[in-house]
């Protein structure tokens, strides 16, 4: 995590705030106007009651007085509510167009960002960060503003009936409002990232054993990962427990101060009244003044224990808007679709250095491919065999740009891939890897995402030729079959030949097949086989495959061995 200070990171969550300033005026201004009334019931019925008394004087008449009570009273209720109506739009709002620029970020970062860092924590950050930026554009940013604006009302009041009384008010709210919440914050500080990072790996540790479910029971391991599991959840409570202890001290600590000092202040004005300094009136007003309005400085209080964890949120999420990609983006027009004229790796090294790996295996920089060259000519298939981890997948990578060479070139049609347009290349370019990821959605819709526009009759010969069609037909509801319903039911062969029917849905003039015949029987194996040799020469494939049957197809072939081709 880059290291940035609090005041850094607020100030950069502010920066994104700034569209909705208008918004943040209104929230404040009506905090500060909710609070005026708050305090000013008391005060002015105070001050009722000393007219009453024949011990002071009211600028209007004794009913005049009451419904001005009765006003400010109401106006009290409406002014919070509208204050909190703007921080929660503004807060959701800004939640929104976080959740977009993380998006945007994560588009531009991948696949190197997907591949090289753990999904959990990416979730996490995804989800429970932005979410709890929520508490900073809703319940930080206005109490801070209106308690500093309040402390300059009170401060201003107070100092009309004697300095001493505004400077005792002044130091009172910054010890509530301040001191107070740096020292609940700073106890609770790193506890609280704990307790984080215990909620984080309990429920990735969860997400794991249900993922190798399948494996816990085949080799009896449930007790011991219960064993592990009530470990965790123990300790997670432990943390809770304690977090919430200490957040209890704070509130008392605050509730506390604010009786200590509203007596001392009361000490004050009786004290600056017995000498004269003040007038009877002056030190009662004074006195029920503090006492009531220390609401601003306690929200500033409650902050405490929660502005930690909400910073360290918004610096996660800060990292990953500010994490440069690995490979550019070239940006470029869609739509049209450019010629192809073959493409070919020129004495390319390569290795998948700073750390991308996901458990930075390869941060040490090890070369996957060492001088390789190889080249695919426009409507030639093109074998590739070798040795399992000798960088044949790393190859394709390359070819589709997801990371840029370190040494040599890839070029399509005699244009180096950095210059090519994003959006061009991969218009150019369909890669099936060798796991086919199939969204929550129909059939048709999870194919159509090769071709957005493509007719039933452009999916169904696409769907042929990857020998799926009639399996499809087979199945309950066609082409319109949720993925979803069929859960795990779908056999890796299946999801493999939808894989292939999406990538010649594409109908890009480069098609790079990474082990696209290994879950196959012969039968289906020799359809799709049949379908790519009757493309030869409308379209290029590359073709990786440890099958002597695959290969056989192919025009010509290259073997790869530690990095190297031949
Ligand atoms: N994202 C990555 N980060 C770091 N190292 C990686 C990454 N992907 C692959 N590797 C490493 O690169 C090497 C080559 O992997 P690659 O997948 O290209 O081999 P392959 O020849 O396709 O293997 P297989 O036939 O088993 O699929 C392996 O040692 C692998 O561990």
């Amino acid at each position: 995590m880059a290291a940035r200070s609090n005041a850094r990171v607020m100030w950069r969550m502010l920066g994104l705030a700034r569209p909705l300033a208008g918004w943040m005026v209104l929230a404040v201004a009506c905090g500060v106007a909710g609070f005026c009334c708050a305090t000013g019931v008391p005060v002015l019925a105070a001050e009722a009651a000393l007219a009453a008394v024949g011990a002071g004087s009211l600028p209007w008449a004794f009913g005049v007085t009451v419904a001005v009570l009765a006003v400010m009273a109401v106006a009290r209720g409406v002014l919070h509510y509208v204050e909190q109506r703007c921080n929660h739009y503004i807060a959701f709002k800004l939640l929104a167009h976080v959740r977009d620029l993380v998006f945007g970020a994560l588009r531009r970062l991948t696949p190197a960002k997907l591949a090289g860092s753990d999904s959990g924590a990416l979730i996490s950050t995804v989800t429970a960060d932005v979410e709890l930026l929520e508490v900073f554009y809703a319940h930080t940013i206005s109490p801070i503003c209106i308690a500093v604006l309040m402390a300059a009302v009170m401060g201003a009041f107070l100092g009309g009936i004697h300095p001493a009384l505004a400077a005792m008010a002044l130091a009172s709210y910054a010890l509530v409002g301040i001191a107070v919440p740096v020292a609940v914050s700073r106890a609770s500080g790193g506890e609280g990232r704990r307790s984080r990072d215990l909620a984080a790996g309990l429920s990735g540790f969860v997400l794991d054993g249900l993922r190798g479910l399948g494996e816990v029971l085949q080799y009896g391991a449930g007790v011991s990962r219960l064993e592990e599991l009530d470990g965790r959840s123990e300790e997670l409570v432990a943390s809770q427990r304690k977090l919430r202890a200490r957040g209890a001290a704070g509130q008392a600590a605050t509730t506390g101060a604010i009786m200590v000092l509203s007596c001392a202040q009361m000490l004050m004005a009786a004290w600056l009244a017995g000498a004269g300094l003040v007038t009877a009136e002056g030190a009662v007003l004074a006195t029920v003044t503090t006492f009531s309005s220390f609401g601003p400085f306690v929200a500033l209080a409650n902050l405490g224990s929660t502005l930690q964890g909400t910073l360290a949120a918004g610096n996660r999420v800060l990292d990953i808007l500010d994490e440069e990609p690995l490979v550019a983006e070239v940006p470029g027009s869609e739509g049209a679709r450019p010629g192809f004229d073959g493409i070919a790796a020129e004495d390319v090294s390569f290795s998948y250095a700073d750390g991308s790996s996901a458990d930075g295996a390869s941060a040490s920089g090890e070369k996957i491919l060492d001088h390789v060259s190889v080249s695919v000519e426009p409507g030639q298939i093109v074998g590739i065999q070798g040795k399992s981890g000798s960088g044949k997948s790393t190859l394709c990578r390359l070819l589709m740009r997801f990371w840029d060479v370190d040494q040599g070139c890839v070029a399509l049609s005699g244009t180096d891939v950095r210059e090519v347009a994003t959006s061009a290349l991969r218009d150019a370019e369909a890669f099936v890897e060798q796991d086919t990821h199939l969204f929550h959605d129909s059939i048709r819709d999870n194919l159509l995402i090769a071709r957005p526009g493509a007719t039933d009759a452009e999916l169904e010969a696409a769907c042929r030729a990857a020998s799926v069609h009639d399996f499809i037909c087979s199945l309950p509801n066609g082409y319109d079959t949720m993925v979803g319903e069929l859960g795990d039911t779908l056999s890796g062969g299946e999801r493999q030949r939808l894989g292939l029917a999406r990538a010649f849905l594409h109908d890009a003039p480069l098609l790079l097949l990474d082990e696209p015949t290994s879950n196959l029987d012969s039968l289906n194996e020799a359809q799709i086989l049949k379908s790519l040799s009757d493309q030869r020469g409308r379209r290029a494939v590359v073709l990786i495959s440890h099958r002597p049957s695959t290969m056989a197809i192919a025009d010509k072939t290259y073997s790869m061995d530690q990095g190297r081709v031949s």
